[in-house]
């Protein structure tokens, strides 16, 4: 161990040193800790103290003085948010994310760019609806709004599955269901609609169910008996009156349990195949694989897209089925992110377990750093009326409580003719939950729950943890981080702290990937190899934007590595007052 200070900077570095098997030089893991009294109040003007953590693999050389050049002002910053930071100020950015679904009433360049400018952060498409030719003009609209008028919103496109549905034949929106009435469940075709008949998408629908089960619409919108089967088709009673909505879904239950049921139907369909191929023409950012049961399809997919996108594409697997629940983990930590489907979960659990399970899957993907977003249902009564229900932003304010990264609009966008009020709504609210959650971590600062030390890259995650435990003990204006593929951003994020993470990268679909993170702001510069130099260049940059002024402090965190001729990887953490 050596200890060496700096008299200019008034700081202390503690440094470890161990050789590498890969070369016979060191290994530096250096952290330093500043001398300086400062703890939860703000930096004093002109304090620089530092803590650094660095790996350093090899030797030195000239390289990264070379690229040391002079940057243009070249920072792209959406300007959504950059209007919300000039208004706001760095501690009333937003954290959590938004999505929202494009459908029919928001899909023009005007409606997308006010979702833009209302702080959409991701734009999802529902391949289930609507024509590839339709969805091509969303997505294009979209880069267009992005390369020309300086948002960054990225796409998600989000596979239609295989599920078994009611068939929809155009029928009244719904079909009222009588108490004591007997209806007939079949997959054999029948054209228009038929008086109580209804139409399965798959003959394999009744597999394995028996009389006396308990046929479940849309997960409680009505409920039947069993009561005959010939062949595959079911005669059931009404047991529970209620309606049928356009391609309602259907689950059968046992003794209280779902019937789990083995049926055919491949996560990924021939059209999902295909339109993934699309997505990856049109550049997308994000696929969301809908029912996901496994890790393996997980793997399949985002090893096929390696294959064939030269830009990396993300995989969230969307979590909605009993199955998907019980290999949570393992999805988890396959996937690039996760959504909280919980429309169609909740046809597979029952309602009441909605909220825990939601805060289960929120709190495992927080362990292993995998973005999460809390879809359906948010404020489905703004799909008619321009107001929320006093429940709904309840259920909005918990959502964000628990930490999710993101919270999703789907009809209220898709359809509904108040999308940008909703948009408004989760920005208010989630703005709000946040301030509060913030005073309320500060006040049981040390209770604080603590992430554990899991993931195989201990060293950038121990890092990130005393990075953001400084960053809110000095309380520092904002966390930069220099990073190539995300990676110390999400963990700089993962421990959700007060100050906005400004994440600088110079790949493009690193940056439009970490617009589903929690509290980062993702930026596209030219990186170099020298640390110091990318600090000043950014510094100097959000300075000219007006964003920081004298006075300001910020942490930085590095976990850029420079090329391999110098084969240098540095994880530092330094703290710096703007001058
Ligand atoms: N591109 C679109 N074109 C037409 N209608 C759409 C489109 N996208 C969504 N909608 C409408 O908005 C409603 C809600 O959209 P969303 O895509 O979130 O449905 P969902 O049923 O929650 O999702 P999923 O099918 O993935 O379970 C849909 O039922 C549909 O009526
Ligand atoms: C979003 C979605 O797929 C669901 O809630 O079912
Ligand atoms: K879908
Ligand atoms: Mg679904």
């Amino acid at each position: 161990m050596a200890v060496t200070t700096n008299s200019v900077h008034m700081c202390s570095h503690i440094m470890v040193a161990k050789t590498t098997p890969k070369t016979p030089s060191f290994n530096f893991y250096e952290n330093s800790v500043s001398g300086v009294a400062c703890n939860g109040r703000k930096l004093k003007r002109n304090v620089f103290c530092g803590v650094q953590a660095m790996v350093q693999v090899g030797l030195e050389d000239s390289e990264s003085v070379r690229k040391l050049r002079v940057l243009e002002g070249n920072l792209e910053l959406d300007v959504a948010l950059e209007r919300e930071l000039r208004e706001k100020g760095f501690l009333g950015l937003r954290k959590t994310k938004l999505v929202c679904t494009v459908g029919p009433t928001c899909s023009s360049l005007e409606d997308l760019e006010r979702l833009a400018l209302g702080g959409m952060n991701v734009a999802r498409l529902n391949m289930c609806h609507n024509t590839r030719e339709w969805h091509c003009d969303v997505i294009r609209n979209i880069k267009r709004l992005n390369e020309e008028k300086g948002f960054c919103v990225s796409v998600m496109i989000d596979t239609e599955g295989s599920q078994i549905h009611v068939v929809d034949h155009g029928s009244p929106s719904s079909v009222k269901v009588e108490e004591g009435s007997v209806w007939l469940f079949t997959a054999r075709k029948f054209d228009g609609s038929r008086p109580l008949t209804v139409q399965a998408n798959d003959e394999g629908f009744s597999e394995g169910i028996k009389v006396g089960d308990e046929l479940v619409i849309d997960g409680g919108m009505a409920c039947f008996e069993v009561i005959e089967k010939i062949g595959s088709d079911l005669h059931c009673r009404c047991s529970d009156s209620g309606l049928f909505l356009p391609g309602a879904k259907f689950s059968f239950w046992r003794d209280g349990r779902l019937v789990q049921r083995n049926h055919e139907l491949p996560t990924l369909s021939e059209k999902d195949w295909a339109d993934i191929e699309f997505g990856i023409s049109e550049g997308i950012d994000f696929v969301a694989m809908s029912f996901v049961n496994d890790a393996d399809s997980i793997r399949n997919l985002k090893n096929y897209i390696s294959t064939k996108s030269s830009r990396p594409i993300r995989v969230l697997a969307k979590i909605e089925s009993l199955e998907s629940l019980q290999k949570l983990e393992e999805i988890v930590e396959a996937s690039d992110g996760i959504m909280v489907a919980r429309g169609d979960l909740g046809v597979e659990i029952p309602l009441e377990k909605i909220p825990t399970v939601q805060g289960e899957i929120v709190y495992v993907c927080r362990q292993l750093n995998k973005p999460v977003i809390v879809a359906s249902q948010l404020l489905e009564s703004m799909v008619e009326y321009p107001t929320p229900t006093r429940a709904e932003v309840a259920d909005v304010s918990e959502a964000v409580r628990q930490y999710a990264d993101a919270l999703m609009l789907s009809a209220e966008s898709a359809i509904g003719l108040y999308g940008h009020k909703a948009l408004a709504v989760l920005q208010m609210a989630s703005s709000r939950m946040e301030s509060w959650s913030r005073e309320e971590n500060q006040q049981s600062f040390l209770e604080q729950r603590q992430l554990g030390v899991s993931l195989p890259d201990r060293i950038a995650e121990q890092i990130c943890n005393s990075a953001v435990e400084i960053a809110n003990n000095l309380a520092v204006d904002a966390i930069f981080v220099f990073t190539n593929h995300g990676h110390m951003a999400s963990l700089l994020s993962r421990n959700r702290p007060n100050p906005p993470i400004f994440a600088f990268t110079d790949d493009e679909s690193t940056r439009m990937a970490l617009n589903l993170q929690w509290g980062v702001t993702p930026l596209l510069v030219d990186l170099l190899d020298d640390v110091e130099a990318n600090i000043k260049v950014t510094i100097s940059l959000v300075k000219s934007k007006g964003l920081v002024k004298e006075g300001d402090s910020v942490l930085v965190v590095s976990d850029v590595t420079t090329t391999i001729s110098t084969p240098l990887a540095f994880q530092s953490i330094q703290v710096k007052t703007i001058d």
